[in-house]
């Protein structure tokens, strides 16, 4: 007998989280070997032999400890820890007789000679370590499924509370009794989230059924409104933010959140948008550099 649809939906949701978890897995073994070929790099300059059994026993030995901390088995946690020291003893032996593997002295720990590696170096330096890392971030839409099993009423009462507090002045003085009786939809399109906002006890709250008309966007571009890093006229304008459905509404809408005083948001909400806003433009940029 075919399974019920909830269950293949939620075996689809549950393989897609995995997805993401490998991911994260493979972006975490790229830092390790970045980190690994500057260690092998700090060795070789110091004289020190690319092995160091006692080094790589108390590596294990960490990782078995957490891993048995977590549920997860001793063995499966050794054969892990094995493989990364395994791959980054061959990366380390290959850098000490390839020239183009070794690490650019002029550019301290952060430079690799030749292009191709040069590309995928990875920098130290504070001001550029995040955004490297973030060269190595999915894109959004890779995320969506991790985005999507977070509960919807966890979801919901996420953005009620942020809405609340954004928009704590212009609930109080009336310029959102616009949206009274009426339902605005609200989609990240790389996330595939979608949330119909209604009127109801003084506040927006996330309703069900149709919207009459939706404010639709990237997760970095709404972000970017919401941290206030551009401004809704350039995002509109840009395309980066399309409206459909009921214009006026969606005009009016807009036209709130253009007038919205920033400075009455609170300052810790205000400095989280806007650090969120920077992350997330750097890492579309990051990516897009990774692509082009
Ligand atoms: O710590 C070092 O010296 C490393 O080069 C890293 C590392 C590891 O992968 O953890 C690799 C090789 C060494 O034998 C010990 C540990």
């Amino acid at each position: 007998m075919p399974s019920p649809r909830p269950d293949r939906w939620l075996l689809q949701g549950a393989r897609g989280a995995i997805d993401g978890v490998d991911d994260g897995l493979i972006l975490l073994l790229a830092a390790r070997r970045r980190l690994v070929r500057v260690v092998g790099a700090l060795k070789c300059r110091t004289g020190l032999p690319i092995r160091d059994p006692q080094r790589e026993e108390r590596v294990r030995m960490r990782a078995k400890a957490l891993a048995v901390r977590v549920g997860v088995p001793g063995s499966t946690a050794r054969t892990l820890v094995d493989l990364a020291i395994g791959d980054a003893c061959l990366q380390q032996e290959n850098a000490s007789v390839d020239p183009a593997h070794q690490l650019d002295p002029d550019q301290g720990v952060a430079g690799v000679a030749g292009s191709k590696i040069a590309a995928m170096s990875i920098s130290l330096a504070p001001s550029t370590l995040l955004p490297n890392l973030l060269r190595w971030m999915p894109p959004p839409q890779r995320l969506s499924p991790l985005a999507r099993v977070v509960p919807d009423r966890w979801q919901h009462a996420l953005l009620e509370a942020a809405m609340a507090r954004v928009l704590a002045v212009p609930l109080r003085d009336g310029s959102l009794d616009f949206m009274k009786g009426r339902r605005l939809g609200i989609e990240v399109s790389d996330l595939g989230l979608r949330w119909v906002l209604g009127w109801s006890d003084g506040k927006l709250r996330v309703v069900g059924g149709e919207p009459e008309a939706s404010v639709r966007g990237s997760a970095t571009d709404l972000l970017l409104l919401a941290g206030r890093l551009d401004d809704a006229d350039t995002l509109f304008f840009q395309r980066a933010l399309v409206l459909t459905g009921d214009t006026e509404l969606g005009l009016t809408a807009r036209n709130l959140l253009e007038r919205l005083p920033w400075e009455d948001v609170p300052l810790g909400l205000r400095i989280a948008l806007n650090r969120g806003a920077r992350v997330a433009r750097m890492a579309r940029d990051a990516y897009r550099e990774r692509l082009a």
